[in-house]
């Protein structure tokens, strides 16, 4: 199990995001988290990569339990092992675009050769070789979508989170980057845990969790 979450529950003030979510993702696993807008599901992605603490239940992700472990631990843990694609805001606006790729790297003490050769190799893998340069501000909601996912594979996680990775995409864009995903989670043996409420997206998956109004409503196994 790389992932487990148990009677998890999150309120935002009064209004209530979770409300006992249980989960467990397996290694090399691909789970599709769907259902209707506002059910939960990035509160539920957010609180399993660690970036929200949740106010009551269990968070065990790649054997540390997320509870116990202060912001600085959660954030190396992701930093090392996990890539989050989030919807919005997750560049830093004044670096360019290869900048962004090379920091998770950068930060964790790579060589920096190292670090831009590989950052270059995963903007061209998700066709946004030719933005290298342009500042993060400066790209397109697509655009920033697929620096945003070569950054969450730049260092070979073993469990990739993604919140609607293919939302600001045409169908063409979408699909590719999709399967870029899934080409890199299988060729790392990551797990991958998508928000969408694409149902071809949601095809892709192993498995499907379908929330509603903040807890699980169904599973159905794909393949
Ligand atoms: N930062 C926040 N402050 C207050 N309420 C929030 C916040 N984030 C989410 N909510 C509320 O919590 C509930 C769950 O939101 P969440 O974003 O997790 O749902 P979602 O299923 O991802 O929605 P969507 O598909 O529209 O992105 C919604 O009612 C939302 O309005």
């Amino acid at each position: 199990m790389i992932l487990r979450l148990r009677g998890v529950e999150h309120a935002y003030r009064r209004t209530v995001a979770l409300r006992g979510v249980s989960l467990a993702v397996e290694p090399e696993e691909v789970v599709a988290v769907t259902g209707p807008s506002g059910c939960g599901k990035s509160t539920l992605l957010h609180v399993a990569a660690g970036i929200l603490r949740p106010q009551a239940g269990a968070v065990t992700l790649l054997d540390q339990d997320l509870v116990t472990l202060d912001d600085a631990e959660r954030a190396r843990l992701r930093r090392r092992n996990v890539g989050v694609v989030l919807q919005f805001g997750q560049l830093v606006p004044d670096l360019s675009a290869l900048e962004n790729v090379a920091l998770p790297l950068l930060l964790e003490r790579h060589d920096r050769g190292a670090a831009l050769t590989a950052a270059r190799e995963w903007l061209e893998r998700a066709g946004v070789g030719d933005e290298r340069d342009t500042l993060a501000a400066e790209l397109s909601g697509g655009q920033a979508q697929r620096v945003a996912v070569a950054r969450a594979l730049v260092t070979g996680p073993s469990i990739v989170f993604a919140d609607e990775p293919t939302g600001s995409l045409d169908s063409t864009g979408g699909e590719a980057l999709l399967a870029l995903l899934l080409a890199a989670a299988r060729e790392r043996g990551a797990a991958l845990v998508i928000v969408t409420h694409d149902n071809v997206v949601a095809a892709h998956a192993d498995r499907e969790v379908r929330l509603r109004d903040g807890h699980v409503e169904a599973e159905a196994v794909l393949r």
